[in-house]
């Protein structure tokens, strides 16, 4: 029977829960949408203590059909804040995407007009790829990651046949990875990593094995800023085909149009617009880096003692919101002329202003991301998950960003200390990084190009479109 030319092609994307996994994807889907009207998109989306759904961002995309996943037979366990927390409330909704897909097909798709293509899982959703397998689709990945990070993941049954003992205990052992030049330092891996026997390692083993089956893996990152590791994955025929189809970023601010947000944001850009150029050092640590109130202290001082202006989004682990008791007394009256603290922060729009010149960053792929597209360097503080690697990347292997000394925390007492802050956040301001600056200005022309029409990343999404319709 002769194929229907308007024949239409769905895609379920199934991304893990919070900011940082749903907006990326979400605009991803976007993007597909703008570059094809054969394609529909639905997203099923996890109400988790650590994800909330963004309704205002979701709303704002009428284009996209989202699936809130529910449990009418029981409540979700309850969940423990750690990857394998994380994995097995994942794991949880299973029954509940297979119920979601199975219903989206009966009532929606039709096998003439609209057939189901493919699976758009995420490094932390694969047991969603049993589903794929049952319905006969392929399921691809949208890793929300670097392509360096993604060589770990591909890595990781290699990992777990070769590293016998506990990294824990030899944290200077250098490890092969591929998707890296160097090799990497034990305690550059992710801390899941360094004991074997642990529900965490067994989840990013398991995650990792999965990503290695799928038919394709497409990565928010572009071939001018990573095409050693893209390189590489291409070259080895047992890892799925890579496509980088990035940077996808939410430079509309889609997910920041929260109405409670709306003041301090205004204030946030006002106080910005009166600051010099590149005069401003921001920092901001992601959608959960906290600190305890030592090193908010330290930080406090290093601030004050380098002299800089500064915009510093802080939160607490102990979850307090009061900045005014999390900072030392009398910080903010004294820096009052010359910073600003506060809490969440419209962090693309900041980036995107000309007075910031420096990004104090924990090294999130996504606000790596923004910085490169704005060209603002990075002073790299990674915290937790795969950050180390994201600033082992960026420092030794791409000379885009500055290290901070003393990051790398071994006990929980381990702190970064006020001298390293004001040395860090002054290398960067007065100049002696020079080198660093032009590469990062570099990246930012090529991150623009990879998106122009027969750029790099657009030629990537273009082929993946093909893919997808084809079944391939
Ligand atoms: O006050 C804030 C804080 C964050 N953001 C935004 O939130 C996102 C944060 O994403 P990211 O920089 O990737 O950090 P995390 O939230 O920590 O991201 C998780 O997911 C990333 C992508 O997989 C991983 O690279 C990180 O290690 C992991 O912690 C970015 O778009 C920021 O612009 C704001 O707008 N305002």
């Amino acid at each position: 029977m002769k194929e229907s030319t308007t024949k239409k092609y769905e895609l379920v994307f199934i991304p893990s829960p919070g900011i940082s996994h749903l907006v990326p994807t979400v605009e991803f889907a976007k993007t597909l949408l703008d570059t094809d009207h054969r394609l529909s998109v639905t997203v099923l989306t996890m109400n988790v203590p650590y994800g909330p759904i963004l309704s205002s961002y979701t709303d704002s995309l009428p284009e996209i059909r989202f699936i809130e996943l529910i449990q009418p037979d029981s409540p979700p366990p309850e969940m423990k804040i750690s990857l394998s927390g994380l994995c097995e409330l994942i794991d949880y909704y299973k029954p509940h995407s297979r119920r979601a897909i199975t219903q989206l097909i009966a009532t929606e798709l039709d096998p003439n007009s609209i057939s189901l293509a493919a699976l758009v899982l995420d490094m932390f959703t694969m047991p969603m790829a049993d589903i794929g397998g049952e319905l006969g689709v392929p399921s691809y990945v949208y890793y929300t990651s670097a392509a360096a990070a993604l060589g770990l993941f591909l890595h990781m049954p290699v990992f777990d046949s070769t590293i016998e003992t506990d990294l824990e205990n030899e944290l200077t052992r250098e490890l092969e990875i591929p998707g890296f030049k160097n090799s990497v330092p034990a305690i550059a891996v992710p801390s899941v990593l360094w004991t074997k026997n642990s529900d965490d390692y067994a989840w990013y083993l398991y995650n990792g094995r999965r990503v290695g089956e799928t038919k394709g893996v497409i990565i928010n990152s572009f071939y001018d800023l990573e095409a050693y590791a893209i390189d590489s994955f291409r070259s080895n025929s047992s890892y799925p085909y890579v496509y980088s189809v990035g940077p996808v970023l939410d430079l509309a601010g889609r997910a920041n149009s929260d109405k409670s947000h709306t003041q301090q944001n205004e204030n946030i850009m006002k106080w910005l617009d009166k600051q010099p150029a590149r005069s401003v050092v921001f920092l901001c640590f992601g959608s959960r880096g906290t600190f305890d109130v030592d090193q908010v202290k330290e930080i406090a001082n290093g601030l004050e003692r380098s002299g800089q202006r500064f915009l510093w989004s802080v939160r607490a682990k102990d979850g307090s919101t009061r900045l005014d008791e999390l900072v030392p007394e009398g910080f903010v009256e004294r820096t009052a002329e010359r910073g600003m603290v506060c809490g969440w922060v419209p962090q693309v729009a900041i980036l995107g202003h000309g007075s910031v010149g420096c990004f104090v960053s924990h090294c999130g792929w996504n606000s790596i991301l923004e910085s490169v597209w704005f060209g603002v360097p990075i002073l790299t503080w990674p915290l937790y998950a795969e950050q180390h690697l994201n600033a082992f990347l960026l420092v030794k292997e791409l000379g885009l960003s500055v290290e901070l000394k003393g990051y790398y925390r071994v006990s929980e007492d381990d702190l970064v200390t006020a001298e390293e802050v004001e040395r860090g956040v002054r290398r960067v301001m007065e100049g002696e990084c020079e080198e660093v600056r032009k590469r990062v200005e570099e990246l930012k022309e090529k991150s623009r190009s990879a998106l122009k029409e027969g750029g790099c990343s657009v030629r990537s999404v273009k082929r993946l479109i093909e893919d997808l319709i084809q079944g391939k």
